[in-house]
């Protein structure tokens, strides 16, 4: 790995397709001949992709409808890889597992022709981005494949991830459709999805889920005892559930925490009283690390995540821990992640 000595940051739950630069999306946009938000203009679409204001997930999930359709093509998928690798980089991110629905870049006649090899091209194109990109940038990206719950692409996901695995392609997820309207995390235990999570244990191939963000401590229980997954995507409302916290922690279960996003999807209410989750993960030494989620969205990289915790209070021990945390969490081989922790400890010290 060739990186900058200030290059020591893991992050592990950031969305590929909710993290791109706005001027990509502004000329994916008008490559496509897409109608553009406002007046046209590059600072109304900048403004239709923030959200400012907390309210819910769906709010939240809303601008991917604006560009979503942008960013069907191979071309785009391997641009907005490699342009997050520079992103990672200003971001003093060494090590990334950027995660992604393979059927949001899927190019719409490829639905007809052969989905599946279309697919296979995407995650392609997107591993090459990455490859270009470390080698330009440095900093090393890998791929979490997204399905969503309550539709075929959880198999296809699946497919996929035995198809890539060694090859880009480190483990499978489940998140929320942006047209959705409801919550995957609250659909009833869904067979297939089940299924899948199964067959991927089976096959080695590594898993985290989505859970406990806008549903309660009962869904990261399910993630956990249900879908056997590794690690939990926010997890912010386990805290609700004592008993489960404490098992969390007996077991060192891994959080993946997104301060700002946590605010912005009304997952976490700041009334004044209650303690951020976040805190109380740091305070009770809990295995968690730090993400943004979606850069797009957000309008803001993880730079800007870690400057809000330390407005919460955390310290550069907080932030060296959460780190390490991250790396041992990470789904690389067993080699890569020795590497890793080795980088990351000549880094920390
Ligand atoms: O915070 C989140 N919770 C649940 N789903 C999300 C979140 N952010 C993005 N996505 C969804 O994940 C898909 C694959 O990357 C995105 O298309 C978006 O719909």
């Amino acid at each position: 790995m060739k990186l900058d000595s200030d290059q020591k940051r893991v992050e592990l739950h950031v969305h590929l397709d909710g993290a791109i630069r706005h001027e990509t999306i502004y000329d994916l946009m008008r490559k496509n001949k897409m109608k553009l938000p406002g007046d046209g203009s590059f600072e109304a679409l900048s403004k239709a992709l923030t959200v400012t204001e907390p309210k819910d997930l769906a709010n939240f999930l809303k601008p991917f409808g604006i560009y979503i359709q942008a960013l069907k093509s191979l071309e785009a998928a391997e641009r907005v890889a490699y342009e997050f690798c520079e992103e990672m980089t200003k971001n003093k991110v060494a090590y990334a597992e950027a995660r992604y629905s393979p059927h949001n870049f899927l190019p719409e006649h490829q639905k007809e022709v052969s989905k599946l090899s279309g697919l296979k091209q995407v995650v392609e194109a997107i591993t090459r981005g990455f490859k270009r990109g470390e080698e330009d940038f440095g900093p090393k990206v890998t791929s979490i494949l997204c399905g969503f719950n309550g539709d075929e692409s959880v198999d296809d996901v699946l497919k996929l991830a035995q198809i890539f695995k060694g090859e880009g392609v480190v483990g499978i997820d489940m998140a929320t459709k942006q047209d959705l309207g409801y919550n995957p995390e609250e659909v009833k235990l869904n067979s297939q999805a089940i299924r899948c999570y199964e067959e991927a244990r089976k096959c080695g191939i590594h898993r985290t889920l989505h859970a406990g963000e806008s549903g309660g401590p009962e869904m990261v229980q399910r993630a956990l005892q249900v879908f056997h997954a590794e690690r939990i995507g926010h997890g912010y409302h386990t805290l609700e559930d004592e008993n489960l916290f404490q098992n969390c922690l007996r077991d060192r279960v891994h959080f993946e925490t997104c301060p700002h996003s946590s605010i912005l999807t009304g997952a976490v209410k700041l009334d004044g009283h209650k303690k951020h989750p976040i805190i109380r993960f740091a305070e009770n030494d809990a295995n968690f690390s730090i993400s943004s989620d979606d850069p797009t969205i957000i309008g803001k990289w993880v730079d800007s995540d870690y400057q809000l915790l330390e407005e919460w209070g955390l310290n550069a021990q907080h932030f060296k821990k959460a780190n390490f945390n991250a790396a041992e969490a990470s789904f690389l081989p067993q080699n890569e992640k020795a590497e890793l922790l080795e980088v990351i400890k000549k880094l920390w010290t």
